[in-house]
């Protein structure tokens, strides 16, 4: 069963577990004590959580997807890894299911497969542990269609630290029990250390009856997915494809949408450009498009422009 399954079906089960060893990765780095951290640029910290865990995932679909494109936040890296890194082991439970149709002929060329090893660094670095994730996003032919979204620091309620979040589209969702934010409110999920004055004015027209700032795009998708906030806006360029493919197809595959914010689609080939330049604006309910609609235009030739 296992090996003859179509390739999507083989990657995402791969990519469960490759996801849940990076935790370890970045549990135990945190552990240890010392974050090596290196700055990038501004306000955009590197760990040594985000380099080994990076390694551990690249290194381990290398292996056994090697004709695949994969485009990692952290660049390069050396995949001449320890074995105890190496994961080859599929997700039995997630093979057992049945692939969507539109899947099952995909080739190894269609794919490209996003990697951010760890999503919410400067949170990691600032003892925000909760709103750390491990994103793995598979695109076909463009377009974001599968995603694992795993937590290191989830604490089950049997005790056990962490959990991991799959979502397919045709397929649907795993890992977790989606529930719809709370009627007549309006919740908005939104950066807490990227945020800039443009950005402020479109979260202020919503007028929303509370914003929650935390850290990563995966951590606020959740947000989404669990009926925690109704709408992620983030009116500025600075995410990246990394951050969004995963998110994107977890939230898409449970009914969901994430968007720029003109409300069009990002794409993900191998030669699109990794900044994700018009922002994101992503929504649980059917109104994205009125939400779209709202962001004032003055912010969005500001953004377009940047
Ligand atoms: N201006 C900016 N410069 C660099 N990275 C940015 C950025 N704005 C957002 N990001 C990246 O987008 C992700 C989500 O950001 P935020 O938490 O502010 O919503 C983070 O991913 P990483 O933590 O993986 O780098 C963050 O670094
Ligand atoms: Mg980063
Ligand atoms: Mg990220
Ligand atoms: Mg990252």
């Amino acid at each position: 069963m296992a090996t003859n399954a179509p390739l999507i079906m083989r990657i995402m089960a791969l990519s469960i577990n490759t996801a849940k060893r990076a935790g370890v990765i970045i549990r135990d780095v945190l552990k240890q004590g010392d974050l090596g951290i290196v700055d990038k640029g501004k306000n955009d910290p590197q760990t040594e959580a985000d380099r080994s865990a990076q390694r551990c995932i690249i290194a381990s679909l290398t292996k056994k997807f090697p004709s695949i494109k994969i485009i990692g936040e952290e660049g390069g890296s050396d995949l001449n890894v320890c074995d105890d890194w190496l994961v080859g082991e599929q997700d039995e439970a997630f093979l057992k299911q049945i692939c969507p149709a539109a899947w099952q002929d995909a080739k190894p060329e269609d794919f490209v497969i996003w990697v951010d090893p760890l999503d919410g660094t400067a949170e990691y670095t600032q003892g925000y542990v909760e709103h750390v994730t491990v994103l793995i996003g598979i695109a076909i032919k463009n377009s974001a269609v599968g995603g694992i979204i795993h937590q290191p620091f989830y604490k089950q309620s049997s005790g056990e630290l962490g959990r991991t979040i799959w979502g397919l589209k045709g397929l649907g969702t795993g890992g977790f029990t989606p529930v719809k934010p709370p009627a007549g409110e309006f919740i908005i999920t939104t950066t807490r250390s990227h945020s800039n004055a443009l950005h402020q004015k479109a979260v202020d027209v919503f007028n929303a009856s509370k914003v929650l700032k935390v850290g990563g795009a995966g951590f606020k998708v959740l947000q989404l997915l669990e009926g925690k906030a109704h709408a992620y806006v983030f009116a500025t360029p600075g995410c990246k494809k990394w951050d969004t493919c995963a998110p994107e197809a977890v939230l898409e595959a449970n009914g969901g949408t994430l968007t720029n914010i003109n409300g069009e689609h990002y794409e993900y080939h191998a030669d699109v450009e990794h900044v994700n330049s018009r922002g994101v604006l992503a929504s649980v309910g059917n109104n994205h498009k009125e939400l779209v609609e709202k962001i004032p235009l003055e912010v969005r030739q500001a953004v377009g422009a940047m």
